[in-house]
Formats: structure tokens, sequence, C-alpha cells
């Protein structure tokens, strides 16, 4: 049975000091423990354990689990320090665990306003907390910045860290803390907001720096000399209005030695550089990797990944620094697979590139010039005239589920896959307020036929790609059915950890790839695996759980039948806990006989598309995480009026009613009640 919270359990080990600089820049002597989100400042995530290797980890078994508060997207790395398991679920709840036996030390609910899930793209995601000194720090959803005692979850103070709140701003990343000062970006560059990232003192919260990534109002003086150089770079006045994007939604990383902070930035806002700067401009810092001083967030120097970005091309995917031999010397080196198919590897002192080979199928760029940098950008990318597949897509040829290094192999293990996208054009598109998707892109739209729907959805693969940076190709590759897998850990026991969007916890050989281990999980499984040892023996554990981008937007091509089960899962040799059971399917209920005319339900599937389906699934095919609105029960038929008011707003479904008329509403219900007929058909003839 799972494992229940018990008070007899004897305090954990005894803390060596509270968390500081000392002790963040020498995270690798301390092998046990796991003191920030990436493990240390280089965010390698690979553990120097080796008590789990690759002669027993066939032995691993489930230590103990922690069912976690809510099943939507569950994406943080748990944190261990002095005793203590940090840990965030979906609405950015902080669980403290024992690392032990699992059991709830505190718990802390910052209670998020659940219908704010509709500022943000891509669920109500939190990827995890800091800790610094007696504090732990958790970015909300809603935009605050709050400090909890780390040994009672108290609350010692929050601070509001959303410069506008008539734009969606949100928080999804986990802070880091450098020197005395949290660091926390945010999101929302589907949504309309003008991205930036700040410093807050670890004591009292106030404000250090604010660092904007992308130029603000033309009409006023540029903030800095960055935001002079950066405003060169866009055209006209729309982009001001629109939000420009560039938010530093995820990663970040720190050289102690060089001091400087690196982050990535996100995609423009809207995606559409037509729409956004006359489609002219590389648009700085749109897509890039920026370092700056964290003392001040000055400027140091940046490189590009994708000028002019128009493909929802983030540059927000893991930064891993390392030093490598490369060509007989060693450089310091930062890397990062972002989600436009290239792997790059930077010379962090300068900025400058030393080498960029596609990962996956690339057909927006041909290759990535070196002497300049620049991506040699190819016709086939370009869907701001008419409607193109491209591959990759929004979804990314590697999204935010965590890359880790071996400094053993040498390797890098990217969560890598096959995701095209059929962008079409809508290059009219404005701000039109809060909430409201505008990317310069018509809405995702699957084709609700079956077969053609097979054909897209057999274009998507998942893999883990063990790639050598200084060759620059694959070193060896898992292929998986499904895209959206999990992050991956690297461990001195030569393995790679990594569960998978069907449901498992799998071990691989970390040189040679063969797979060692697996164990079903019971749930879809994306976040970031860790390790950490205590009382002499050696943990694995991962957040496991579904949600997030893919699962709400587009169901179809997410595995079938992945459940979102969030848990803390974690593993020993010898364990001997049992997972508990999967969640059972409930029956399909009957759809209401369809009477509406052939055109209310047209009507019906664009205003779907256009302002349920990025959370409810384009085409209105759920990803196993929100209700799949074609199973509706008879009940909820009844009320879907009231749904859509409202009626449910502390379930997370905002009202909508700023933005339909309650024809438009009686419209999308005779769409919905057409796609639960469909799907009793596909169900009767036996396919999916
Ligand atoms: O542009 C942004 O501000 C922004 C924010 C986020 C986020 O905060 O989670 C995502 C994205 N973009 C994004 O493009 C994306 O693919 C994505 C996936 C996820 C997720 O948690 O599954 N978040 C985000
Ligand atoms: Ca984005």
């Amino acid at each position: 049975a799972e494992v229940k919270p018990t008070a007899t359990a004897a305090p954990a080990a005894v803390p060596s000091g509270p968390v500081d600089a000392a002790r963040l820049i020498a995270a690798d002597r301390e092998p046990g423990s796991w003191l920030s989100t990436g493990r240390n400042y280089s965010e390698q995530r690979y553990s120097p354990l080796a008590a789990v290797n690759k002669s027993n980890v066939a032995q691993l078994g489930l230590a103990w689990s922690y069912k976690l508060d809510v099943d939507r997207a569950t994406e943080a790395t748990p944190i261990v320090v002095d005793g203590v398991m940090l840990v965030t679920s979906a609405f950015s709840i902080v669980t403290a665990l024992d690392p032990r036996d699992g059991h709830e030390l505190w718990k802390f609910d910052p209670k998020v306003r659940r219908d704010l899930d509709r500022d943000g793209c891509c669920d109500a995601a939190n990827r995890g907390v800091a800790v610094w000194q007696n504090k732990v720090y958790v970015g909300a959803y809603d935009g605050r910045l709050i400090a909890l005692d780390l040994k009672t979850g108290a609350k010692l103070w929050e601070t509001d860290t959303i410069v506008d709140h008539k734009r969606s701003y949100t928080i999804s990343g986990a802070p880091r803390v450098v020197k005395g000062k949290v660091i926390i970006g945010n999101g929302g560059a589907e949504l309309g907001v003008r991205g930036y990232i700040g410093a807050y003192d670890a004591e009292t919260g106030a404000l250090a720096w604010r660092f904007y990534t992308v130029p603000g109002d033309p009409s006023r003086p540029a903030e800095n000399a960055a935001m002079e150089m950066a405003r060169k770079t866009w055209f006209g006045d729309q982009y001001y209005k629109l939000g420009g994007g560039g938010t530093v939604w995820d990663s970040m990383a720190y050289d102690p030695e060089l001091d400087l902070l690196y982050i990535g930035t996100g995609n423009g806002s809207s995606w559409n550089r037509k729409v956004r700067s006359e489609g002219k401009g590389d648009n700085l810092f749109l897509s890039s990797i920026v370092a700056l001083r964290p003392d001040s967030g000055e400027y140091v120097w940046h490189y590009q990944t994708t000028p002019g970005e128009t493909w929802d091309f983030t540059a927000t995917q893991s930064i891993i620094l390392a030093d490598l031999k490369i060509e007989g010397q060693t450089r310091k080196v930062l890397m990062q697979a972002p989600k436009n198919g290239f792997f790059y590897v930077v010379d962090r002192v300068t900025g400058k590139l030393i080498s960029a080979e596609k990962f996956v199928t690339v057909n927006w760029a041909s290759k990535v010039d070196l002497a300049s940098g620049r991506p040699v950008e190819s016709p086939d990318g370009d869907w701001t005239s008419q409607p193109k597949l491209v591959f990759p897509g929004p979804l990314g040829a590697h999204n935010w589920q965590p890359m880790s290094y071996s400094p053993q192999t040498g390797l890098v293990y990217i969560p890598a896959q096959q995701a095209p996208y059929l962008y079409v054009p809508d290059n009219a598109q404005r701000y039109s307020g809060r909430g409201r998707w505008h990317t310069g892109s018509a809405p995702l739209a699957v084709p609700e036929n079956n077969k053609e729907l097979q054909g897209i959805a057999g274009l998507y693969k998942g893999q883990l790609l063990a790639w050598d940076p200084v060759a620059q190709k694959v070193a060896w590759s898992q292929d998986y059915a499904a895209i959206w897998n999990g992050g991956t850990l690297a461990t001195a026991g030569n393995l790679v950890f990594q569960g998978t969007a069907d449901g498992r916890f799998v071990a691989y050989a970390a040189d040679k790839g063969d797979k060692l281990w697996e164990t079903p999980a019971n749930t879809g499984v994306m976040a970031g695996p860790m390790s950490y040892e205590i009382d002499g023996v050696q943990y694995v554990s991962v957040a496991a759980g579904w949600g997030g981008a893919l699962p709400l937007a587009a169901g179809a091509l997410a595995a079938p039948g992945t459940r979102a089960d969030a848990r803390i899962l974690t593993y020993k040799l010898g364990g001997t806990a049992s997972l508990p059971a999967p969640k059972t399917a409930v029956a399909l209920p009957p759809p209401p006989p369809l009477t509406a005319k052939p055109a209310v339900v047209a009507k019906g599937r664009d205003l779907y598309n256009e302002h349920c389906g990025v959370c409810h699934g384009a085409s209105a095919i759920g990803g196993g995480v929100l209700p799949d609105l074609r199973k509706l029960t008879p009940e909820k038929h009844q009320i879907f009026a009231g749904i859509v008011a409202g009626a449910y707003i502390d379930k997370g479904m905002p009202s909508l009613m700023d933005v339909l008329k309650p024809e438009d509403v009686e419209a999308i219900h005779q769409y919905l009640i057409a796609r639960a007929q469909d799907l009793h058909r596909e169900a009767a003839a036996g396919s999916p």
C-alpha cells in the first residue's frame, strides 16, 4: 500500500549548516544532496552517486510513493537538502517530505485562483523550488514569489513580481538563488506579454534588479544600453502592443568563476513576425541565451538561436555548463537543445558559437553558419503567406523536460521528439486582451476524420538521444511511439533514468544505451528524475504525472490512454512498496441526439478551437488531463451553459462570457454533441 504519513519516524539527518553560496558552488562535494533544481549551478543533472549502478539496477524497487494534490502538469524536480525533500505540484503547492519514507513534514498551498489557468498557455505547471539559508522559495502561478520557512513551511514573505496585471503573466519555472538574490522570470508570450527576469533579496523579497528581454514602448526612452541595442532590431509599433515576448519561463545557469548568469529567453509575442515587427529584424533578445551579471542584471553578451523567431521557437530549454575538450583545447561551454532542433555548443566566456548541429528532422533551416552564428533559413519554414508543415513545431524538438549531461560518458541525454506543426497564417490578428491567445497563427485544428488524424499522428515520435556534443552526433538512441517523454537524470552508476509518456520509468546504460530496468508508473511521466543518499542508501525519485502543453492542447497526438495521476515515486535497491492501482477508465456516456443544423455545428467548431481547444484539446480530443468534452455526462450537458459561465471556477474552468455570447455557447455545445456522436461511432467501429 501507499506509504501513509506517520508521526513516529525519527527526525532525518542533522543539517550541516544552512545552504549558502559556498554550499551551492561546491554542490558536487555533497553527492547525497540535490540542492537546486539542476543539482548544481552547471545544471548538469548528473548525480555522483554510484551505489545503484549498471550491475544492480535490476533490483530497484519502489521505496515509497506520495500522492500529490493536483492531477495536472507535474513538472517539478524534487530537491533534497539536510534531510528534507521539497517538491511542488500544479498550482504551485509546496510539500516537504521525509526523503527516507515519504511521510509529509509540511505543506504550503499558495491558494492560486484556479481560474487563472486561463492566463497561461500550457497548464498550471510548477517546476520546483529553490533553497537558501533557512528558506524555501516558490514562484506561484499567479506571479507571487513566496519565501517559506524550511522547517515549518510558514510563509515568511511574498512579493508580486508582475509588472502589469492587465497582461497574462504567469510563473511556471523554478527560482534560482545566486549570492543572496532569488531570480525568477515568467511566462505568457502566447498571450501578449513583454518578457523580463527579476532578482529579489532572499531575506526580504525586495526587488534588486529587473532585466527586460525585449524593448518596450517605442515612444519612450529605452531602459538601458542593451534595450537601446535591441530596439534597433524591431520595426513598427505593433510589437509593444502585442507584448513582444521573450519570456524567461524556465532555464538558467550560473558560472561562479566568470560570475555570469545565463538565461534562456522565449518566443515572440505574437509568434508571427509579420504581425509583430513588419516581418523584419532579428528582434533581440527573442529566442536567445543572454549572459547577465547576477549582482546588477547588467547585460554582458547574447547568442540568438533563432533571429526573427516566427515559430514559438523558445531558447528556454535546459542550459548546461561543462568544460569540453574540443580540437585539443579545453573549452568552457554552455549547451542547449532548444525547440528549433539544433544542438548548440557556445563559448560561455564570450557567447561565440562553437558548433550547432541538427538533432532531429529540421526543415525551417538547412544549417547554422558557424562564422556568423546564424541559421540558413529555408523557404519550407516560411508559413506567413501560406500554411506550411514545419519541422519542428511549437511543441519543439525538445521542450522543458530537462536534459542531463554525464561528465563520465561525455554525453548529453536529450528527451527529444519529432513534432512538426501545420502553421496557418493569421496576419491580421491583434492583441485581444488578457487570457486570450494571439500568436498570428490560426488556432490548431486537427482533422476530425480518423484516417487523416492517423496520418499526422504518424509523423510524431519520441526519442531519447545520447548526444555527443564534441562529435556533434548521436551516440545512441531509444525510440518511443509517443512524444512528450520525461526529463533525464544521469548518474555515476553509468545509468540514465527517464519516465515515459506511455507510463513507465526506465533505466538505460549511460554509455551504450541498452535498457536495463523498467517499471510501470501508472501515469504519463514528464518531470526530471533526481537521486539522493540518506543513511547510506541511494534513492532515485521522480515527480510522476501528466499535463502541460501537449495533453491539453493536442490530446490527439498524445499517447492513447495516458492517465494523469500525480505522485512522487521513489526507488531504492530491494524496495518493496507497491504502486497504487491505476485509475480506471470511465464508461462512455451516451451522447444526446444531434438536432442542430450543420452551419451551427461548423460555427461551434471554430469557436471551440479558438476559445476552448488550447486546454480541452484541438477538435475536442482530450489528452487525459482536463475533461474530454466528447464524454460529458447527461448531467453536464444539462448545465453546460452554466459551466461556461463560471459554475466550475474553483475547479479551474474560468467563465468565458467576456468573449462568448449565449448563442456562441450553444453553438459550441452543439459541436461537442456532434463530436460525442463521432466518438461513439468510432468506439462502436472499434477504433480509438
Ligand atoms: O512563451 C511563453 O511564455 C511560454 C511559457 C510556458 C510556460 O510557462 O510553461 C510554455 C511555453 N511558452 C511554451 O511555448 C511551451 O511549449 C510550453 C510547454 C509547457 C509545459 O509546461 O508543458 N510550458 C510552456
Ligand atoms: Ca511559448
